[in-house]
């Protein structure tokens, strides 16, 4: 009896499951929980017999004063312990590097002929290579036996894996794929290399090829824990991808359930790639990509949702992002009031054609013919069936308020915003519009057991939010807004600072704030400095008042609303840090830091 082993493994392999368990903790779903259990249950359950094999035909042996005891068909507990935590391990290594990745978008409609085609057929080739050439190598009964029962009892596994899952495989990003298997492969190696060494377990001469990676790495052992890591991620990778195909294929499975049977998984996989729907994948790599270039803080924000729920958050995202995007980029009044109509009427087509949803034909017509291309997708894979139709068209009022700018032309008694009742209007138009649709999309995805005045309530502290997040923004964007000739700082307080609209505009075009070697600029800076602060405090009083309901929400989507929430927020802390200067003309949260204020949100 001895405890060389079990020191190995807590030395190390139980810091690095400690470490990982502390840094996913927040970010693991149910969903997460039962994945890496079904890998667990799968690698012991198909490791047992080959490593059984390999000990009782002397392949390779434990000394008896290096291990406990206590044995299972004659592998040491501590064995079996490591099939265990290696597949632990590095599932939650595959986890963490890819919980931002969005799989609906590496879905590939592939028709007969397609490249990706003989990718998967060139692949399935290579693992049969593979397969016959340790077939030979076992007949030759000598110094191959050991690697090639490696290859023998890996392949199958690889071949299958292959099969269903290769355009994940080859096509999501390289952090996903090849770093969770290079990372603790390079690790187990050097962890091995120090077993052999100290002789903590030994592979029997004769049956090995006797060829060292470097010194007293056998090839095999290296071999082995590279095809052990991969046969992990390329499970984990297979369950991403039929997770994919369930939630971006309502059509061919209306109803997925939270925690899907492997039947289910399987029939996802076995889904012809023909009959993905292309235009909706398309839409969503659309919508996707949009939503990374243009909102650092909604990106992160949205790695904290999953499922159908977030694709249809992404999808809100992107048609708000081009509504709003058609009327900023307008090069007239004229025009933009010319999209406000179009999108006013393709709202009214959306809200009739729900009643009967055959006549989908006017809505998409109308769409290609009045909008450009790179707007269809967001609008027609709008989901408005399970959105109310009041927000959306109250968005376009706030886009309307924001016209009115350019009428303005320095006569300060046409600003819309005069008064704090302006500003609450026009925020809640732009923004708490925005937080009652995010709480829909909510709701039907996870009604929970919440009650109907319970529910308009939460809806309701939904839209407070989104004045809160909408008044930071605001509060961010003062150079960025007065350069397009917009001031939302309501006329009465511009007033007590001794400022009107058109002079602010007139002062930060002038280029006052970067500026300060005249007194006056500084001064004009001081001013509005308090006005920034000011619609700061204000912002979080509203956000006081509106953050508990967050506590109320279902535990579905509690902590990933808290994270939309927190990460645009940290923008407002941010500012109100003593001596924080705006740069750019606009206050930004280092990548890191939003990246730790998710993560925070979802220890809570
Ligand atoms: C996680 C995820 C993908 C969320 C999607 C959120 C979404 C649909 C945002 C729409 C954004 C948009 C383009 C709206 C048009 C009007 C507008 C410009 C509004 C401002 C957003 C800022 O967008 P921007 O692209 O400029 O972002 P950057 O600053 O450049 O990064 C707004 C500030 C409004 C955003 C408002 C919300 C997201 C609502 C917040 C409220 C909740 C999430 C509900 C909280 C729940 C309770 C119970 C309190």
């Amino acid at each position: 009896m001895g405890y060389d082993y079990a020191l190995v493994h807590l030395k190390f392999n139980i810091p690095p499951a400690i470490a990982l368990s502390f840094l996913c903790r927040p970010l693991l779903t149910r969903l997460d929980l039962y994945r890496i259990s079904f890998l667990i249950t799968i690698a012991v359950l198909y490791t047992i017999p080959w490593d059984s094999y390999l000990i009782r035909t002397k392949i390779w042996s434990y000394p008896q004063d290096v291990i406990i005891g206590p044995t299972l068909y004659d592998i040491p507990l501590e064995e079996v312990f490591f099939f265990v935590i290696q597949t632990y391990n590095t599932s939650l290594l595959y986890l963490l590097l890819s919980k931002t990745t969005l799989h609906p978008t590496y879905l590939r409609y592939e028709e007969k002929g397609d490249k990706w085609r003989y990718y998967k057929l060139f692949g399935q080739m290579a693992l049969v290579l593979g397969f016959k050439r340790g077939l030979e190598l076992l007949k030759q009964e000598n110094e191959g036996t050991y690697m090639a029962l490696i290859l023998l009892w890996a392949i199958p596994i690889l071949v299958l894996l292959w099969g269903l899952a290769y355009q994940f495989i080859l096509g999501l990003p390289l952090t996903s794929t090849l770093l969770p298997i290079a990372l603790p492969t390079l690790y187990l190696w050097v962890v091995d290399t120090m077993a052999l060494q100290r002789g903590t377990w030994v592979i029997e001469s004769g049956t090995k090829l006797g060829i060292h990676v470097w010194p007293h790495l056998e090839i095999e052992e290296a071999v082995f824990f590279l095809i052990t890591n991969t046969l992990v991620v390329w499970g984990l990778i297979a369950f991403d991808n039929a997770v994919a195909i369930l939630d971006a294929f309502p059509f061919h499975f209306p109803k997925v359930p939270a925690l899907p049977s492997p039947v289910l998984l399987v029939r996802a996989l076995l889904l012809p790639s023909a009959a993905y729907d292309s235009a909706r994948i398309a839409g969503l790599q659309e919508a996707a990509n949009r939503l990374s270039l243009k909102s650092r803080s909604f990106w992160v924000a949205s790695g904290a949702f999953y499922g159908r729920l977030r694709v249809d958050l992404i999808m809100l995202y992107s048609y708000c992002r081009v509504a709003d995007d058609l009327i900023d980029d307008a090069q007239s009044t004229d025009e933009a009031k010319t999209w406000v109509k179009k999108l006013s009427r393709f709202l009214d087509l959306c809200y009739e054609s729900k009643v009967n949803d055959q006549n989908i034909g006017p809505l998409a017509r109308f769409v290609v013919e009045q909008f450009p291309k790179n707007t269809h997708a967001a609008l027609l894979q709008l989901p408005t069936n399970r959105l109310s139709p009041e927000p959306l068209y109250d968005l376009l009022k706030g886009f309307e308020m924001d016209l009115q700018f350019q009428k303005s032309d320095n006569d300060d008694s046409s600003y819309p915003i005069k008064t704090d009742d302006d500003l609450d209007l026009y925020c809640q138009y732009v923004a708490g519009t925005i937080g009652q649709l995010c709480l829909e999309h909510c709701f039907y995805h996870y009604p929970g057991k919440v009650s109907e005045a319970e529910r308009k309530s939460l809806i309701s502290a939904g839209g407070t939010m989104g004045k809160v997040l909408q008044t930071i923004n605001i509060a961010r964007d003062i150079e960025v807004d007065a350069s397009l000739g917009r001031i939302y700082i309501p006329t009465a307080w511009l007033k007590k600072e001794k400022l009107t609209p058109a002079e602010t505009i007139k002062m930060i075009k002038s280029g006052a704030l970067r500026d300060s070697s005249k007194d006056s600029n500084a001064a004009f800076a001081e001013r509005l400095d308090r006005l920034r602060m000011k619609l700061l405090d204000h912002a979080f009083v509203l956000y006081e008042e509106s953050r508990p309901a967050i506590e109320r929400l279902p535990t579905e989507f509690r902590a990933s609303m808290r994270v939309t929430v927190e990460s645009y927020v940290e923008i407002g802390r941010t500012m109100r840090r003593k001596g924080y200067v705006v740069k750019r003309g606009r206050a930004t949260v280092p990548k890191w830091r939003r990246f730790f204020v998710a993560w925070k949100a979802l220890s809570q």
